[in-house]
């Protein structure tokens, strides 16, 4: 596991299986053990490091162990490439540790025959939905996005149940120089279809038609064993996952406190996207407009005492004072998204903030960027129906694409808000949250899924 959005919800997995009676060790290299510890929280669960390789074998320079400090993209690929220097440290912990099962992450492609080596089942975890797998797996195989004539002719996803349409500029765009990315993805792919099976971050009450569709018409073995993020039960726990929170939780949670009911929207684009000064004033000034209660999180160098935000219009701060709270760097998220205050979620629809929204009860504002976010915003706004577009069209990467207006996000955020539409939506996302906290209990479709997978490993091991 290598970016946050990758090893937070891997931890909360390793947490799922160590209060599940499990022995569990987790391995990682020296940089992202401050994070670990913090998540894993007082299980019991063992760390082992592993030496991330040197800088004269990587060209990086010190200090790049995860994606998030690696993310210029000339950096990026020496990243990519140094993890496969992770194999013969990973295959040594293996062979003293002999565990049961590998769970590893999907940019590992070769601990498939790493594990293999000595008996070791290996499963993945991209921290996906069934309905993401679904649509990654039917455009590998079908590859519509050939048969049509331009970029933003519509077309079918073939095969997927619910008549599923996208366009070829809302696909991960893999530029053609980018060998090294592209054929990682390659052998993820065929890694996967080697491996003992996949677990999904999702719970089958969410996406019934598509859990069948990936075990029984694509044939991949698969166990959904979340909501992950619902092992944090506490709200210490909640505050402590992941980095190390930029606001003082309980100044957050008063702030929230002080707020009606299903109020506030929470707005946040994940770990790694990170908005021009352009797109921040438009935010800025769409949120005002909409008078709805704001968290906003800005992942942009936290402000020193004193020091002026220049992509806030003027007066801004003085303007919003006890509306809404700007959060610099890294907000307590699953915390803030549970809060019953918390209404609605503004989100670029990573896997991760698309379930805690549904686990928050949060109607949402899809605004997807990069990786395999447009599929999620079909989901939330196609098949669940919670989910209301910002109009974004095209795959544009980390740093964000043209800039979406004011207008367009007040009038966003107002219909998830306000009226009968946003009642309709919460109300649904309501219902699933609750249906996600039974699939996690004794005795839910998530629980007991849990136990095929123990069940399972049991029967190859005799
Ligand atoms: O200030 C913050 C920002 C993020 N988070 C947490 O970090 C995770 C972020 O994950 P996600 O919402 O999935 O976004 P990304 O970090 O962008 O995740 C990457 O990984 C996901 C899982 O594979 C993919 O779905 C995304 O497209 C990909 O960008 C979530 O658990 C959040 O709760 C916080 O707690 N505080």
């Amino acid at each position: 596991m290598q970016a946050n959005g990758h090893i937070i919800p891997c931890i909360d997995l390793a947490r799922l299986f160590f209060s599940r009676g499990l022995k569990v060790t987790i391995i990682t290299t020296h940089l992202n053990v401050p994070l670990i510890s913090r998540t894993i929280g007082k299980s019991k669960i063992n760390i082992k490091t592993i030496q991330f390789p040197s800088p004269q074998h990587t060209g990086l320079p010190e200090g790049c162990e995860n994606s998030e400090s690696a993310l210029a993209p000339d950096k990026f690929i020496k990243f990519m490439k140094a993890t496969i220097l992770l194999r013969e440290p990973l295959e040594h912990v293996l062979q003293q540790e002999q565990p049961n099962c590998l769970v590893s992450d999907m940019f590992f492609p070769w601990s498939t025959d790493s594990a293999a080596k000595f008996n070791i089942p290996r499963i993945v975890f991209h921290g996906l939905g069934f309905f993401p797998l679904c649509v990654l797996a039917c455009i590998r195989q079908y590859k519509p996005q050939e048969k049509v004539s331009s970029y933003t002719e519509p077309f079918l996803v073939p095969n997927l149940p619910g008549e599923i349409t996208l366009t070829k500029m809302q696909l991960p765009q893999v530029p053609q120089h980018d060998k090294v990315f592209a054929q990682l993805l390659e052998e993820s792919n065929e890694s996967e279809l080697k491996s003992y099976g996949v677990i999904a971050n999702s719970f089958y009450e969410l996406e019934p038609v598509y859990a069948d569709h990936y075990r029984n018409e694509l044939g991949r073995k698969a166990w959904h064993l979340g909501p992950v993020s619902l092992c944090n039960r506490e709200t210490e726990e909640k505050a402590c996952r992941g980095r190390e929170s930029s606001i003082d939780e309980h100044e957050c949670l008063k702030w929230l406190q002080s707020k009606q009911p299903n109020s506030v929207v929470y707005v946040c684009f994940g770990s790694m996207t990170v908005f021009g000064d352009a797109q921040l004033k438009e935010i800025a000034m769409g949120l005002e407009a909409s008078e709805v209660p704001f968290i906003w999180v800005v992942k942009k160098g936290a402000k020193s005492e004193g020091e002026k935000s220049e992509w806030l219009p003027e007066g801004f701060e003085e303007r919003i004072k006890g509306k809404g709270l700007i959060i610099r760097g890294w907000a307590p998220q699953v915390m803030i998204l549970d809060h019953e205050c918390v209404g609605g979620f503004v989100t670029h629809c990573g896997w991760n903030s698309t379930l805690e929204g549904v686990c928050g009860g949060c109607s949402m504002v899809t605004w997807p960027m990069y990786g395999e976010q447009f599929y999620n915003a079909k989901f939330l706004s196609d098949v669940v129906k919670i989910g209301v577009g910002v109009g974004v069209q095209t795959w544009i990467g980390m740093g964000g694409g043209e800039v979406v207006k004011k207008d367009v996000i007040e009038k966003a955020v107002k219909r998830i808000m306000v009226g009968d539409e946003a009642e309709e939506m919460r109300n649904r996302a309501k219902e699933f949250g609750n249906m996600a906290k039974r699939a996690v209990e004794v005795g839910g479709s998530s629980y007991n899924d849990f136990n095929s997978l123990i069940q399972d490993l049991r029967s190859r091991a005799h």
